[in-house]
């Protein structure tokens, strides 16, 4: 997954399937203003926990803006990058499974069903999925929506071992509680979102301290 190399960037051309950016012009309060957004697909975002491991699964792969990211706020250039120094590596991310709602005859909650499929290789009926929050995944460039799910599986809903479709190339990983906690403590938090972090607090805030039982979601959709 990290083995990376010809890293080069180029100027966005019009026709992006996954992003539009314009100039969005207001007068507010008598004074005009105006705000460069990008136009993005509202996405899904999926908290799954495997019944038969107890554990939670997740997602790992090589993010080029994580990269881009880490590489510019530390001083380097992607032109003619020192792969050496900037080891790809470093953008590889943990992530709730997730994707764009880029189809537009599927609902949120079968989107969120094909990407635990595609992704992680579980085969889950919609009725098993729960609707745990909708909030904007951004309110800078973009104000996209994205709505995050919980799901649990079992062994026997295995059907692939995941890792994507087509050019992805995805490492389905398993987690436990007690590291998943210890992961969200850690303060500083280079390499996962804020909508793993939030979907991981609140599983641990349903999980009850005192039992080793996890309860089936408490939420409704
Ligand atoms: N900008 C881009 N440039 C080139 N190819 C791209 C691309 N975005 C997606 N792709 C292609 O589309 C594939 C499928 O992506 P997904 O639908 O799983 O969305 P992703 O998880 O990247 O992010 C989505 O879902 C997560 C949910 O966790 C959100 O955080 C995130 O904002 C949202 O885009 C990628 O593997 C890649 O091939
Ligand atoms: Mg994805």
């Amino acid at each position: 997954m990290d083995k990376i190399t010809k890293i080069r960037v180029e100027e966005l051309p019009p026709d992006s399937p996954y992003m539009q950016p314009f100039r969005f012009f207001y007068i507010q309060n008598g004074t005009e203003k105006s705000w460069d957004l990008l136009k993005v697909h509202d996405s899904v975002s999926i908290v799954i926990f495997n019944r038969t491991s107890k554990k939670l699964i997740f997602v790992k792969q090589f993010r080029p803006a994580v990269y881009h990211g880490i590489v510019t706020s530390s001083g380097g250039s992607l032109e003619n990058i020192d792969l050496k120094k900037y080891p790809p590596k470093i953008g590889i991310t943990l992530e709730l499974c997730g994707g764009m709602e880029d189809k537009e005859n599927l609902s949120s909650v079968e989107i969120a069903r094909e990407e635990v499929l595609e992704e992680c290789g579980f085969d889950i009926p919609v009725d098993r999925f729960n609707q745990v929050f909708k909030y904007k995944s951004g309110v800078g460039p973009s104000g996209a929506s994205q709505t995050m799910f919980y799901c649990e599986v079992t062994e026997a809903d295995r059907k692939t071992a995941g890792g994507g479709v087509d050019n992805e190339l995805i490492d389905v990983v398993e987690c436990s509680l007690k590291d998943a906690k210890k992961y969200i403590s850690k303060g500083v938090i280079n390499n996962s979102p804020p909508n793993f972090l939030l979907g991981i607090q609140w599983f641990l805030d349903q999980y009850p301290k005192k039992s080793k039982e996890v309860p089936q979601c408490a939420c409704s959709n």
